[in-house]
């Protein structure tokens, strides 16, 4: 478990904001963050005692975080045992600096270049089959709304950003 840990708090600065052992249920979890978890977004790590691989699928995308310095964060990323999969360079298509790496487990987050991140945890990727339905599932069911969309034909994609109002 600390192992899964210690890779967010080193390579992302989060603190292990609390840990909970429930020895009858066999699992324990941990949550990490930047702020107590009744006000920001946290990771909430779950370890089921003996189990130590899992299928990520491939619907989930990736978690989105903000980053002062990619390169930067790319090269902690290495020296603590975590893989990097797109070296930092502009997104295709875009400007934005990007690069895509994985924690021990196999969680993907894409690093993004933009810096003051009041939240620097900031999205989630989804991969979803009907987008139209699953915007007015997170609008509805949610009371999210819908910020942006972005269609990049050229590589047979749509993206839409939703979020709190
Ligand atoms: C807008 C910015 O936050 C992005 O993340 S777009 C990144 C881009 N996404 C895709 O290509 C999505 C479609 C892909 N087939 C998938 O399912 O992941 C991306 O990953 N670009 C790659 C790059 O190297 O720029
Ligand atoms: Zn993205």
């Amino acid at each position: 478990m600390y192992g899964g840990c210690r890779f967010y708090i080193e390579c992302f600065g989060m603190k292990l904001l609390r840990k909970r052992d429930i020895p009858e249920e066999r699992y324990t979890n941990a949550f990490l963050g930047y702020r107590p978890e009744d006000s920001r977004f946290v990771i909430e790590l779950t370890y089921n005692y003996g189990l130590d691989q899992y299928d990520i699928g491939t619907a989930f995308g990736y978690f989105g975080k903000a980053v002062e310095d990619v390169a930067k964060t790319v090269e902690l990323i290495k020296v603590n045992g975590g893989k990097v999969t797109r070296e930092p360079d502009p997104v295709k298509g875009g400007t934005t600096v990007i690069a895509f790496v994985e924690d021990h487990g196999g969680y993907k987050f894409e690093l993004i270049e933009r810096w003051p991140a009041p939240e620097p945890l900031c999205q989630v990727m989804l991969r979803v089959g009907d987008l139209n339905r699953s915007i007015k599932f997170y609008e509805k069911a949610f009371g999210m709304e819908l910020l942006r969309t972005r269609d990049n034909p050229e590589y047979k994609i749509n993206i839409s950003l939703d979020a709190e109002p």
